[in-house]
């Protein structure tokens, strides 16, 4: 199996001292030879982070950036500015902006191609939620959202990450990931072509360090994005020693 990803999504926690700690417990416990890794701490960490990381091989994302490098957007964040705090990976499209934000797949394409103009490597989230996944019409919400968020010439990562397994305790089966990410893999190869079989592909939603061995055996599974379980060392490490070191 190939090199496998692991990204950590802390979402909207961490204030200076825990964040110190925690990412100081991660580098203690983090495998010489392992999977990639990338920390997406809450904007305010980040320069924390990146001074913390700056000598390890473990990468530093955001968890969002605007579509327009610069001007009167209040409160927003450029690709750019990521960029100069030594980010190398943002998080688009998670299922906790379009939801609570809006957010458009149309948007999610555009900051998509912002982040790859500065230089960052764009992890473009897909989900269905529960009623489409019982509807059985999931796969053209998927499609729908494949279609829409990634740009021409997309050079990132896809997380699929079904809504109703995000900080549920409940993640999808092995049947259902192998299946969705089979579906996924043709869609981005009809959208792309040759380029699309060298998307990675990587499973989000209620990962931890009971089923990561599981979830992360699934071919066509890049890696995994976590949530919850990123927040406690222990858990990310097990999890991090689940993945496949290339
Ligand atoms: O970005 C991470 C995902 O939303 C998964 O979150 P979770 O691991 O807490 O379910």
């Amino acid at each position: 199996m190939s090199r496998q990803m692991i990204v950590g999504n802390w979402k909207m926690n961490g204030l200076r001292e825990s964040s110190r700690e925690l990412v100081a417990a991660l580098l203690a416990g983090m495998p010489k030879t392992g999977p990639d890794v990338v920390i997406c701490p809450p904007f305010t960490q980040l320069a924390l982070l990146a001074d913390s990381l700056a000598s390890t091989s473990v990468g530093l994302g955001a968890q969002d950036c605007h579509q327009d490098p610069s001007g009167a957007h209040t409160g927003d964040i450029s690709a750019p500015m990521l960029k100069e705090l030594g980010v190398s990976h943002v998080i688009l499209g998670h299922s906790e902006r379009r939801q609570e934000h809006g957010e458009l797949d149309e948007t999610v394409r555009e900051k998509a191609v912002a982040a790859a103009k500065a230089g960052l490597t764009p992890i473009v989230c897909v989900g269905e939620t529960n009623d489409q996944r019982e509807n059985g019409d999931y796969t053209d919400t998927l499609g729908w959202q494949i279609k829409g968020s990634l740009p021409d010439g997309f050079c990132g990562i896809v997380a699929y990450e079904p809504i109703w397994a995000i900080g549920t305790g409940l993640a999808a089966t092995e049947a259902q990931i192998a299946e969705t990410m089979t579906f996924l893999r043709q869609e981005l190869v009809r959208q792309f072509g040759e380029a699309g079989k060298a998307i990675k592909i990587l499973y989000g939603g209620s990962v931890n360090a009971d089923n990561a061995v599981a979830i992360l055996s699934i071919p066509e599974v890049a890696g995994a994005l976590v949530g919850g379980a990123s927040l406690k060392a222990d858990a990310f490490l097990s999890i991090v020693g689940a993945a496949s070191a290339g």
